[in-house]
């Protein structure tokens, strides 16, 4: 598990060390990474550092001066002041100075660009001055290194700020919101985290790894039986979208569910003919998952309040998420993409893809279930608070059906045992996981059938 930390939690290390440390000198390991970063990045060819009026700048310029006596460096001050120290540095080892037109100008001859305009102190977006030189960037395919942040992002923040596109960054003691949040994230190319000796503590923000996905999967083991497992009642789908039924059956089984009963209203012939260990029909079972394809069903209050009088954990899809029961609901899962949480709130897509992790922290506080904010990064929120972000995957989930799919995965999660939030992590991260392993445009039924390779690759690789 990776702790991503705020801009805040950073400075207050920061801080610390300086309060506690003075001696230690925090921004020449900052710029000795940078340096070491940039030389492997790109090892030969001229070096073109863009220079803010802060210390990221001084992070920058630092790094020109231990850049400077083995290759040619040169310096643009981008908004006219630089850090005093650094500069007098750069500059004794041989950096040299540029305007505005000949950073853009030298751009053609230059291997890289070192991005060190703004790092933690950034404003979103960008001066035009600097806009331009970004674009510039673009244009001539220079590869860019940006410095803790592209410049121009938020660092605490998901939306693309007009910003530095860069091809890798480099940070410091942990990732930051904007460099594993979407947009945001796509801006910061590969990222390095280098440790510079900040004693960081953890936060309620954190990003699940594969690792964590092999180590929480529930395998069976020789007591193991298909009720031991865990069965899951699936009601989705309807006569209007069928569809939805085979998706989350197909979820729910190649994910491992000891068993799969299903009690929706789509043909039962249907379901049989594609996955005959399915059981149609009620019975005894640990978790159910609702509400993915209902359409607009009329009795969707009373199926989803069916849960609750039976204490049943649930997954909460699609139309059900509009039938929620009163009442906390411990022990669910709700799994809304952008626009079925701002329906929820009150409030508009727009503001929930701007907002993901207040709205997902919102909705998780106020009804006493985990909330899984699907979309391009996936948000698991606690009514704690706590905030989960489940393994990023390629965009060729981005399709109809992946969301059944998998509220069927999370139904078996939920049914094996597994509390509400890690069975929301561990669902989005391994259909996640299954595609970039299978990378290309395969259906969400082809997909999931691929998980269960995969499942098993990742608990042998334990
Ligand atoms: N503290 C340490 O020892 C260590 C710090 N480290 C490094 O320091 C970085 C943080 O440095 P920082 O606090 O100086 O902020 P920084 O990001 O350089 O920007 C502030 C300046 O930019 C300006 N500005 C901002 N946005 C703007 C905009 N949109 N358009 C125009 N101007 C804008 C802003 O102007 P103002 O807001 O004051 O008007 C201010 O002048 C951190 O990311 C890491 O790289 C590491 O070396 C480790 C040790
Ligand atoms: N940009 C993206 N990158 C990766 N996965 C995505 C992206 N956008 C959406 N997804 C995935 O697609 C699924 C879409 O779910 P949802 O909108 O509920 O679809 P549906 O209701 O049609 O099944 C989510 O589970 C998410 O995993
Ligand atoms: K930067």
């Amino acid at each position: 598990m990776r702790q991503i930390l705020s801009a805040k939690q950073i400075r207050d290390a920061e801080q610390h060390v300086f309060d506690t440390q003075p001696d230690v000198d925090l921004m020449g390991r900052a710029a000795a990474a940078v340096a070491r970063i940039a030389d492997a990045v790109t090892p030969e060819g001229t070096v073109l550092v863009a220079v803010g009026p802060g210390y990221n700048g001084g992070d920058g310029l630092f790094a020109a001066a231990r850049l400077a006596p083995h290759r040619p460096v040169l310096l643009w001050l981008a908004m006219g002041k630089a850090h005093e120290a650094g500069l007098e540095a750069a500059v004794r080892a041989g950096a040299q100075e540029v305007d505005a037109v000949g950073a853009i100008g030298s751009l053609v001859d230059c291997s890289l660009v070192i991005d060190a305009v703004t790092g933690l102190g950034s404003r979103p977006g960008l001066p035009a001055q600097v806009a331009t030189f970004a674009a510039a960037c673009e244009d001539e395919h220079v590869t860019v290194l940006s410095v803790d942040l592209p410049s121009g992002l938020d660092a605490d923040a998901a939306e693309p700020h007009e910003s530095f596109r860069a091809a890798h960054t480099v940070t410091f003691a942990a990732p930051k919101p904007c460099h594993v949040l979407q947009p945001a994230a796509s801006r910061c190319g590969r990222l390095h985290v280098v440790d510079i000796g900040l004693d960081v503590e953890a936060g309620n923000l954190r990003q699940a790894e594969e690792s964590d996905v092999a180590r929480w999967w529930p395998v069976p083991h020789e007591g193991s039986d298909k009720y031991s497992r865990g069965v899951v009642t699936v009601d989705t789908g309807s006569e209007t979208y069928p569809g939805a039924a085979l998706l989350s059956c197909a979820g729910a089984l190649h994910a491992g569910a000891g068993m799969v009963r299903y009690t929706g209203r789509a043909p039962s012939g249907l379901i049989m003919s594609r996955f005959p260990s399915v059981v149609i029909g009620d019975g005894r079972s640990e978790a159910t998952v609702l509400g993915s394809g209902w359409g607009d069903t009329d009795n969707a209050a009373s199926r989803v309040e069916w849960a609750k009088l039976h204490r049943l954990p649930a997954v909460v899809d699609a139309d059900a998420l509009y039938s929620l029961p009163n009442g906390r609901l411990e022990g669910w899962l709700l799994t809304p993409h952008a626009g079925e949480l701002g329906r929820i709130l009150g409030c508009t897509r727009a503001h929930v893809e701007a907002q993901p992790l207040e709205c997902a922290r919102e909705a998780a506080r106020h009804t006493g279930a985990s909330v899984l904010l699907k979309g391009a990064t996936q948000y698991i929120a606690e009514p704690s608070g706590r905030v989960t972000i489940a393994v990023a995957g390629p965009a060729w989930t981005a399709r109809a059906g992946s969301g059944d799919v998998l509220a069927g995965i999370c139904g078996a999660l939920l049914a094996s045992g597994l509390p509400a939030w890690k069975a929301g992590v561990v669902g989005a991260s391994i259909q996640a996981i299954t595609a970039t392993r299978h990378p290309g445009p395969y259906t969400p039924d082809d997909l999931s059938a691929r998980m269960p390779q995969v499942i098993a690759e990742l608990t042998s690789e334990l």
